[in-house]
């Protein structure tokens, strides 16, 4: 067997599943150079069809051939039918990534020939039969992935303990006991199945272990746990005794809290003079249920609780920043209708409505653990942050428990909502032109933060960070916030964690080039039209820019783009591509490897300079 019969299996392959993206040059002699296709001596030893648009079966014939493949991975098509028997014949087979097609049928016995394998991925098929022990010959199997599929039976006690470090059987028609040597999972490997024992539920049969133990066989891990059970049994006048304590203190409490929020609500009343009720957070009003969608006062009353207790008079102020005229005061906002706009790391938003004209954006901050003095020094130094491309903060409030920050409102509200809102219909697509000069937009605010100085940076680059204006000018928000507040756990999954540069453990330790690395996953945000958390995606357990970056493979590229950007000029797709080009350069796994803010602005105005397209919207850039 030569290059030349790979050659000739490639080609097989090619008319046999017809991808719509099989674009390879087949006039080159050497299938070493086609996508998805690499050689090592001279014979093909990896190929990677990833999510090409495959369809119809394999037929027997071509793997027979392809004898020194390595890596076979044509995940996320539409491939069914059984597998071909003759894969068996791939003796060196070490990868092997199927997931997310639609084969079917019990594996062929001689594909357990395939002795080297170290990571199988069955997944999201319709494998039936059984999980034989034949399973136990993939002696160097590290990765085992059978979830979403129809296997059934019971498991073997599989003899792969060693080596097995993933493992996933969810989603199938299993039944019986989980085998010793897989309880050490997580209960996410069986969920979806009617297994049982470790670390699901006690098997039923299990159960009914007699509870007198042998003389000989020590007691087992259940009957001791029922004996425990039963040591600790209480008598039913016990309970009903700790039953009636419970709901008397319940209700003792319940009076409590009732006759102190009527002295309150009294206070506040007589201050705002409107009727408020708590939200669920921390006692403050977001709610006076008068039916115009607005919560009056949510953001004012908060101020005004916090300052009553702590401050003196002359404190209830609001600091304005530069030379903007001062339209209205904290009375005045205080006074204003207010609407929760979300809740984000740093605190809860707000639109607050002061007159027909003024708008703000007021944004509670949360968890500020600095002294006064520190706060008040860095929330001057990002209140002197001044570009086109930055939504401004115009002044700020701050007290003992209550700080504070008014915004210009953006009423496009942010990218985020713009690209993943309203996808199920009523929504008018969003061009390149448009996107393009987002990107720009939000490039420039960056540069401009990061030419204040070295050290300054934005710290939470992200979709819902970047605010619009009605004619789809970017502007970016929070710049600055990331130093104030104390830092959500780095366990606890948040939204930005998708965004986050990989060296960026901890997020109040931010760099210029973490903010390369997050806008560059809000460039991929753009073309592919996914979020960074995207359930695809996260199943496979990839990110954004991983995804992007396997996927993309030359003639694919439109794979990745976001359909409502597939019906574009050539000229634009060229462009397009070179955007996916700088998003994958952005987020680069070393940071030395990314390019300067700078550069990054540079590039996209060059791309968007090149396009025919956009000429009127250069001369306005
Ligand atoms: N100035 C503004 N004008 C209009 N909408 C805004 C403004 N500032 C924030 N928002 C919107 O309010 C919501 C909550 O914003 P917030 O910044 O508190 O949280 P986030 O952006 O989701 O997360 P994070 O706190 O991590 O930045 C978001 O949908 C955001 O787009």
């Amino acid at each position: 067997q030569t290059l030349n019969s790979d050659r000739t299996a490639l080609l097989s392959l090619r008319s046999s599943v017809k991808g719509r993206t099989f674009l390879w040059n087949i006039k080159q002699t050497s299938p070493c150079s086609w996508s998805g296709v690499k050689c090592e001596n001279n014979r093909v030893t990896i190929l990677r069809l990833p999510a090409a648009s495959l369809s119809n079966t394999i037929p027997e014939g071509i793997f027979g051939n392809l004898t020194n493949l390595r890596t076979l991975s044509l995940r996320l098509n539409a491939l069914s039918g059984t597998l071909p028997s003759d894969l068996s014949l791939c003796s060196n087979l070490r990868h092997i990534y199927l997931q997310g097609n639609n084969f079917s049928g019990e594996i062929p016995k001689p594909f357990f020939n395939l002795t080297k394998l170290v990571k199988l991925n069955l997944a999201s098929n319709t494998f039936t039969g059984e999980i034989s022990s034949s399973f136990e010959k993939f002696k160097r199997l590290k990765t085992l992935f059978l979830e979403n599929n129809q296997f059934s039976g019971s498991i073997p006690d599989l003899d792969l303990d060693l080596d097995l470090v993933q493992f996933n059987v969810s989603n199938n028609l299993l039944n019986g006991s989980i085998p010793k040597n897989l309880q050490r999972f997580e209960s996410d490997s069986f969920l979806g199945t009617s297994l049982c024992g470790k670390p699901l539920k006690i098997c039923p049969s299990e159960e009914t272990v007699p509870s007198q133990p042998s003389k000989r066989a020590p007691p087992s891990v259940v009957e001791e746990k029922k004996k425990e059970e039963e040591k600790s049994k209480l008598s039913g006048g016990a309970i009903a005794g700790i039953v009636i304590g419970c709901v008397v203190g319940f209700a003792l409490i319940v009076l409590i809290l009732l006759v102190l929020c009527r002295k309150k609500g009294n206070e506040r009343s007589r201050a705002v003079d409107i009727s408020t009720v708590k939200d669920q957070e921390g006692g403050i009003p977001v709610e006076n249920g008068n039916g115009n969608g607005y919560s009056v006062t949510a953001v004012a009353a908060a101020a005004m609780t916090g300052n009553a207790k702590t401050d003196g008079p002359a404190s209830k102020k609001l600091v304005f920043f530069g030379n903007a005229s001062r339209v209205f005061d904290l009375e005045d906002l205080l006074r204003a209708s207010a609407e929760v706009l979300g809740k984000g790391t740093f605190g809860t938003a707000y639109k607050a409505v002061l007159d027909a004209v003024t708008v703000v954006a007021v944004k509670r901050l949360k968890d500020v653990l600095m002294p006064d003095k520190d706060f008040k020094e860095k929330i001057e130094l990002v209140g002197a942050m001044d570009h086109e491309n930055l939504v401004p903060l115009r002044a700020y409030y701050f007290s003992r428990d209550e700080k504070l920050l008014v915004y210009d409102f953006m009423p496009m509200g942010s990218l985020s909502a713009l690209l993943h809102g309203n996808r199920g219909g009523g929504r008018s697509p969003l061009n390149w032109e448009v996107r393009s000069r987002i990107a720009l937009g939000a490039a420039r605010g960056l540069d401009y933060l990061h030419s204040q100085g070295v050290t300054t940076s934005h710290g939470n680059v992200k979709s819902s960070n970047i605010l619009l204006t009605k004619s789809h000018d970017a502007k970016v928000s929070d710049f600055g916030l990331s130093q104030l507040v104390a830092s959500p756990s780095s366990t606890t999954p948040n939204r930005a964690t998708g965004y986050r540069a990989p060296e960026v453990t901890d997020p109040k330790r931010v760099s210029q080039k973490g903010d390369v690395y997050s806008f560059g996953v809000v460039v991929l945000e753009l073309i592919t039209g996914k979020a960074p958390s995207n359930s695809v995606m996260n199943e496979e357990g990839v990110d954004l820019p991983r995804w992007v970056k396997s996927v993309v493979r030359e003639e694919w590229r439109r794979e990745v783009f976001d359909s409502e950007l597939l019906s574009l000029a050539t000229e634009e797709e060229v462009m397009m591509e070179e955007m996916v080009e700088l998003g994958i350069e952005c987020t680069s796994m070393h940071p030395d490897k990314r390019p300067e803010m700078s550069q990054v602005v540079r590039k996209i105005e060059n791309l968007r300079r090149s396009s025919p397209s956009l000429d009127q919207v250069n001369e306005a850039d």
